[in-house]
């Protein structure tokens, strides 16, 4: 039997591919003949389908896997406005319970050989007046997985992350610099930046793939060992 292996996925900071690389993970785990699925624990902004909410983030996701866990498995909070998450719930009454979110994981992850867990916005993102995604991410006990999305200004926000996650104890597993931003000036200089600077092993570079198809991405990429 092949060995269970999970990784808490973070990122930048918002809209830099944090979704497009889980994606991107989850089918080059399926071609290397894992069972693979990934989970989206909180999600803010939603559509409404037959009746149920469904995210973005959590369809894509969904669609990546090698099977369905089912959509509040797979995203047990799914807040309605696209805002930062703890301003959503509060809007709702919603209390974002981390236990709720673990038994969620726990469901799914006896089903996968390889689960990929996608933060909300960067590392450091409230979710209530107490905790936030730093807090989950200890509470999970994974290694993380830090997507850089290639853009000026990313040094900085890579470095703090790093630091952010040592401050808590948390491994960096590896790292992944995203195109978002076929445009970014210097990009091997950029790149060459942060290799020198975090202390992970880079999983790869993915190219900025225009029809935005995570698929594609899937051979630029490997899972940490
Ligand atoms: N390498 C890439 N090539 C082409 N398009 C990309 C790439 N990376 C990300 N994108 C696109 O950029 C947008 C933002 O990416 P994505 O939704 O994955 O960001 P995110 O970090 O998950 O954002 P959020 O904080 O909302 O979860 C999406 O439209 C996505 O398809
Ligand atoms: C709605 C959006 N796409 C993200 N899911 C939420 C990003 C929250 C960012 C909060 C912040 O750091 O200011
Ligand atoms: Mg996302």
């Amino acid at each position: 039997m092949t060995e269970r292996r999970a990784w808490f996925l973070t990122g930048t900071d918002t809209e830099i591919g944090k979704t497009f690389v889980t994606c991107a993970l989850l089918h080059a785990a399926r071609a290397a003949g894992h069972s693979a699925v990934g989970m989206k624990p909180i999600a803010a902004g939603a559509d409404l389908v037959d009746g149920e909410r469904v995210n973005e983030d959590a369809a894509r996701i969904r669609a990546a896997g090698s099977f369905d866990p089912g959509l509040r498995v797979l995203n047990p909070y799914c807040l309605a406005s696209p805002i930062a998450p703890h301003i959503a719930a509060a809007e709702e009454g919603v209390r974002i319970e981390p236990a709720r979110i673990l038994r969620a994981f726990e469901e799914l992850a006896v089903r996968a050989d390889v689960i990929i867990v996608e933060g909300v916005g960067g590392f450091r993102v409230p979710l209530d007046e107490r905790y936030d995604t730093a807090d989950l991410a200890v509470d999970f006990a994974l290694p993380v997985i830090l997507v850089v999305g290639m853009r000026l200004g990313c040094i900085n926000h890579a470095l703090l992350t790093v630091d952010a996650l040592a401050a808590r104890g948390l491994r960096l597993a590896g790292w992944i610099a995203n195109r978002v931003d076929p445009a970014m000036l210097r990009f091997d200089e950029n790149l060459a930046a942060l290799q020198a600077r975090i202390p992970a092993p880079l999983l790869g570079v993915v190219p900025h793939v225009p029809d935005g198809d995570p698929a594609k991405a899937a051979g630029a990429l490997r899972l940490p060992d």
